[in-house]
């Protein structure tokens, strides 16, 4: 089967062909209608926390979609919140778009941001490892900061610095210099969380996001620096119609949130 991307020929509207949960009640991302949000003392009792060992950032890889830096979970933990059981870090990724207008792929109020950042956990309370955790309803939880332009991200660079070693497919390279997922991260940590899936093939619905609601600043270089991955391998020819192969855009564009609850915590 042509694979999956992010192209008119195989991007989001042509994925429930391959993929039928693409096509569920249960997916994301969505728009996040701040008037629908219900306030939940029990999200507030119990405070979203988490510990990150930056030295296990181990490698970070082209993955023909973006960017992918991933992790050794051993170390790390996020627990409370909406959260039942202890979930580890398995990776972080981002998505962006052609331009700093559009990007993100939570869009809140109807608003894009430039792009969003992810960091994807997995119950290991319940579950062996990420790929098994994938098909349960309560397997993964995703960490969501959205991206705004503005000052340089200093942790973030540290991933733009290694991308000129991963511009194709499936290209991977050590991340030498630690980088620490909690620094990317915004200050105040008031959050939206709902029901939701993958992003990207197969959506498997078995997500519990978690989108804080302070976007985090990055500059238009560093930006630039991600719509300069390609999406096709070193010395393949461009299979993409994009923009000769470059990844200038890779976020899904949003789903109806239909029946399902969608609960904040924090002003
Ligand atoms: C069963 O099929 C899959 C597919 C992808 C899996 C995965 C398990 C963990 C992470 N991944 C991912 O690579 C992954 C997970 C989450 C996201 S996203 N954009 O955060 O929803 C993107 C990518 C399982
Ligand atoms: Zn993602």
């Amino acid at each position: 089967a042509a694979e999956w991307g992010y192209t008119k020929r195989n991007g989001p509207f042509t994925w429930a062909k391959n993929y039928p949960t693409a096509a569920g009640i249960r997916q994301s991302p969505v728009d996040i209608d701040t008037a629908l949000a219900t306030s939940d003392s029990s999200l507030e009792s119990k405070p979203l926390r988490w510990k990150y060992v930056p030295q296990n950032t181990r490698t970070i890889v082209n993955s023909g979609h973006g960017w992918r830096v991933d992790v050794d979970s051993e170390g790390s933990e996020l627990v409370g919140g909406p959260l039942e059981g202890t979930y580890k870090l398995q990776q972080f990724h981002c998505h962006w778009g052609s331009s700093s207008d559009k990007g993100s792929e939570h869009t809140v109020d109807g608003q894009s941001y430039a792009a969003e950042l992810h960091l994807v956990h997995w119950n290991s309370s319940k579950y062996a490892d990420c790929g098994e955790a994938a098909d349960y309803p309560d397997g993964l939880t995703v960490l969501g900061v959205l991206l705004k332009v503005g000052a340089k991200n200093p942790e973030l660079q540290k991933v733009i610095d290694l991308i000129p070693s991963i511009s194709h497919r499936g290209e991977k390279t050590e991340v030498k210099e630690a980088i620490d997922p909690a620094k990317m991260l915004p200050k105040t940590l008031s959050y939206w969380t709902y029901l939701g899936s993958l992003t990207v093939p197969p959506c498997n619905e078995s997500v519990t996001w978690i989108l804080f609601k302070e976007p985090v600043e990055v500059s238009e270089e560093q930006l630039a620096a991600f719509r300069s991955l390609r999406c096709y391998k070193r010395g393949e020819e461009c299979p993409c119609d994009e923009v000769d192969g470059l990844l200038i855009s890779n976020y899904r564009p949003t789903l109806p949130l239909g029946t399902r609850e969608l609960r904040e915590c924090g002003s």
